[in-house]
């Protein structure tokens, strides 16, 4: 094989092109439904300074908060099917792109009855004139055989195929009955996704395309929902291989043409039925179609995460298109209505999350070759050739020599594979051994199976898209005829052998490259397995034997172990038992002594004492005062016997005994000596109250002096009765930390006298 030259590597990096997806929105008018409903637009676009600016613009959904996304362009109802048609990119993709080499995908995408296949359009049918309704399916199948014309001077042919995805089985549109049929997704070995056993129709023009595709779009799966009265049930898919020549250079594309079925709620459609597991079959597509695009789209590094493009046949037939060799274009459909704000919400978050998947185009362009050229292809493949047949008989002596069953080889690789796992696998050698593929795991064909990372085609196959589908009844003239026709002319000097056309040769040579790096590969395979299998056996035989001395070993260690275990348990039962006596004879000395339980009980006494004291005390303090009570009522009594004495009524009762053998002048002295013993008596009694007042003051006094001095004494007795109370609390808590240290010690004693390996709570924890 040649290394490819500077100036082809660089004519390679001048023929690819990275590129975002890009992403256009259309909002369609209000829908009948909707209207009926009384339904509020919420859906709008944010004026643009600049139309004609090649975006981003944006859009504004009013409800429930205002939110705006952008996206490259905008269009609402406002919008025709052209404007359409140029705005989302799709003009340029098939008059520019396709005839570069470049693959192009345009695909719709959007919520049921959102306006995906009005949008895409079905088929232009056989009119030569593009209607004014048309979407862009009629309109790019148009431009392409118009630049076909004024491009390559109709030089080059278009191969039409059409497919539909329905409850995650792949069903052939071109065909009448595709049922039985297995078709199988398949990928070159440049990443190309393709399905094997797909019928492929050439045809000439327009009208043709539009003819088939009519009769195909007949067959796709549509049903009346509640939210649209043909709603598309499967995702449509429908490819146009181009091959020409264009300035010299042959190119080949692939414009692919999606549908899909539209994302939805089965409440709000009413599916039941077979319909709801179409629905959740549709849905299952979409979901991992939005978990693709969500892969693909992250840019954090921390969160990427592989694509899951197998989880559904959908996402793996559009692997190439989504962040892989295409140019994408994709239309996001919404309605303007608050009735689907919700789904419109998800589908411009999906739109949005899109716009951030790169895609890496490269062209699939090959310049005509001179005849020096054709001279130099044919030497390396006679080259290839020699290479490959010794490659072969290598590895039929390796395989005759080799005396290892298959099995046996299997059961190596699997050892070492196990290995691999269990050590990491982290070397890059172990890494590559872990990915050569078992027996079991090659297909009886030779290939590798679907879900295979690294598929490889066998010969046939590789046979079979080298050389077109010449073989189908359906392909009226096969695409490479025409290369080689064309060619024809280039190698026309050539000797007879050297007359084959370039592409023969070039797909002979491309076929032997093939051949060759598959023989390599088993070469490889076939050297390594017998390179690993006799270490990996010797391995083997090295664990076993480590295993069987390994076992005498342990049984003699456990035979010790039980030894020292009996002992260990006897040792426990004393230790318990001697615990078992130290925790009761601790317990015993506590309630005995309760540790320094003397001194305490002599305070506690004192205490007691201090407090009776302390009563006797309140005592004579309530004596005192009652006696000082008494005397105040003495006084009072007192003064009220002066107050009788002194009344008028004493008077009276002595006038009789004073009015008794009296004249005139008698009564009058008897009167005047009445007046002097009454003075008298006043005057006595004066005296006597004065005499009481003083006594009376001086008790008070008596009273008030040893009331103070017993306060004091109260005073002074509670003052000794609180420090007492203090020292019986320190004593207490002494006492405490003393009984549970004492715990401690003895839980630790227990601890030491029954060892850490038995380690049982003796005593409760503190
Ligand atoms: N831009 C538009 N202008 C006028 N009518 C439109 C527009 N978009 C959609 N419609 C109409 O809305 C209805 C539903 O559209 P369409 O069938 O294209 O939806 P869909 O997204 O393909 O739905 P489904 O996923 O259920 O197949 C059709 O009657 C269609 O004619």
């Amino acid at each position: 094989m040649t290394a490819p030259s500077e100036e082809g590597s660089k004519k390679k990096k001048e023929a690819s092109s990275e590129g975002n997806v890009r992403v256009v929105l259309r909002v369609r008018p209000m829908a009948k439904y909707e209207l009926e409903k009384g339904c509020k637009q919420v859906v709008f676009k944010v004026p643009v300074a600049d139309p004609d600016s090649d975006g981003p613009e944006a859009v504004q959904v009013n409800q429930p908060d205002k939110r705006f996304f952008e996206l490259d362009a905008v269009l609402d109802e406002s919008f025709s099917q052209q404007q359409l048609y140029e705005k989302s990119g799709a003009y340029n993709a098939i008059s520019e792109d396709l005839f570069k080499g470049f693959n192009c995908t345009i695909l719709a995408y959007g919520q049921t009855g959102a306006g995906k296949t009005f949008s895409m359009g079905t088929a232009a049918g056989q009119d030569p004139e593009i209607k004014e309704m048309d979407g862009v399916i009629p309109r790019a199948c148009m431009d392409l055989f118009v630049n076909i014309m004024t491009k390559c001077d109709g030089n080059a042919q278009v191969e039409l195929s059409y497919l539909e995805v329905y409850n995650e089985e792949i069903r052939d549109l071109m065909t009448a009955d595709s049922s039985g049929q297995q078709l199988r997704i398949r990928e070159t070995l440049n990443g190309e996704i393709y399905v094997r056993g797909l019928t492929a129709v050439a045809v000439a023009g327009p009208a043709e395309v539009g003819k088939l595709m009519e009769e195909a779009s007949g067959r796709r799966v549509v049903a009346s929902t509640k939210m649209n009265a043909t709603s598309s049930r499967s995702h449509a898919i429908c490819v146009l291989r181009i091959k020409g020549v264009l300035d010299d250079t042959k190119f080949q594309s692939k414009l692919t043409l999606v549908d899909l079925a539209g994302s939805e709620r089965m409440a709000k459609t009413g599916a039941e039925g077979s319909r709801a597991k179409e629905g959740i079959s549709i849905n299952k597509g979409l979901f991992v179609l939005g978990q693709v695009v969500g892969a693909l789209a992250e840019q954090r590094p921390k969160y990427k995460r592989k694509p899951p493009f197998r989880d559904s046949k959908l996402t793996r037939l559009l692997q190439d298109s989504l962040g892989g060799n295409s140019r994408t274009i994709m239309i996001a459909c919404c309605s303007p209505a608050d009735f689907n704000t919700e789904e419109t919400v998800n589908t411009l978050r999906y739109a949005t999350q899109a716009r951030n998947i790169k895609n890496s185009a490269t062209a699939n362009v090959i310049k005509t070759i001179s005849q020096e050229e054709a001279m130099k292809l044919q030497r390396e493949n006679t080259l290839l050739k020699q290479e490959v047949a010794e490659l072969q008989e290598t590895i039929r002596k390796l395989t005759e020599d080799s005396d290892v069953t298959p099995e046996e080889m299997n059961r190596s690789m699997d050892m070492i594979k196990a290995e691999q796992a269990n050590h990491g696998g982290s070397s890059d050698r172990s890494k590559h051994l872990a990915s050569i593929p078992s027996q079991e795991e090659l297909e009886p064909d030779g290939a590798l199976p679907e879900d295979d990372d690294v598929p490889i085609k066998n010969m046939d196959e590789v046979k079979e898209e080298t050389t077109g589908n010449d073989d189908r009844e359906t392909t009226s003239m096969g695409i490479d005829d025409v290369f080689s026709k064309q060619n024809d002319d280039n190698v026309s000097v050539l000797t007879d052998r050297d007359k084959k056309s370039y592409s023969d040769l070039e797909a002979e040579n491309n076929a032997l490259h093939l051949k060759l790096r598959q023989a390599q590969r088993d070469v490889k395979a076939s050297v390594r397995d017998s390179a690993i299998e006799l270490p990996a056996l010797k391995v083997r035989v090295m664990m076993l034997e480590d295993e069987l001395e390994n076992s005498h070993a342990l049984e003699a260690e456990t035979e010790e172990l039980q030894a020292e275990l009996e002992q260990a348990r006897d040792d426990r039962k004393s230790a318990l038992l001697a615990a078992r006596q130290l925790s009761d004879f601790m317990e015993k000395q506590k309630s005995v002594t309760g540790f320094r339980g003397d001194e305490i009980n002599k305070d506690r006494m004192m205490y007691f004492n201090k407090r009776l004291e302390e009563r006797w005390v309140n005592f004579v303090v309530v004596m005192l005062a009652s006696f000082k009570e008494q005397m105040r009522l003495l006084g009072d009594y007192f003064e009220m016997v002066v107050r009788v004495v002194e009344s008028p009524d004493i008077l009276t009762m002595i006038r009789p005994t004073v009015n008794a053998g009296a004249g005139w002048w008698g009564n009058r002295n008897r009167e005047k000596q009445i007046v002097e013993e009454k003075e008298l008596r006043q005057r006595l009694l004066s005296e006597h109250i004065k005499f009481f007042n003083s006594r009376l003051l001086e008790v008070e006094d008596e009273i008030e002096n040893r009331s103070e001095s017993v306060e004091g004494i109260k005073d002074a007795l509670s003052v000794e009765r609180e420090s007492i109370e203090q020292d019986l609390v320190a004593e207490q808590l002494f006492h405490d930390v003393f009984s549970k240290q004492g715990e401690k010690l003895l839980k630790h004693m227990t601890e030491l006298m029954t060892g850490p390996l038995f380690s049982l709570p003796m005593v409760p924890a503190v």
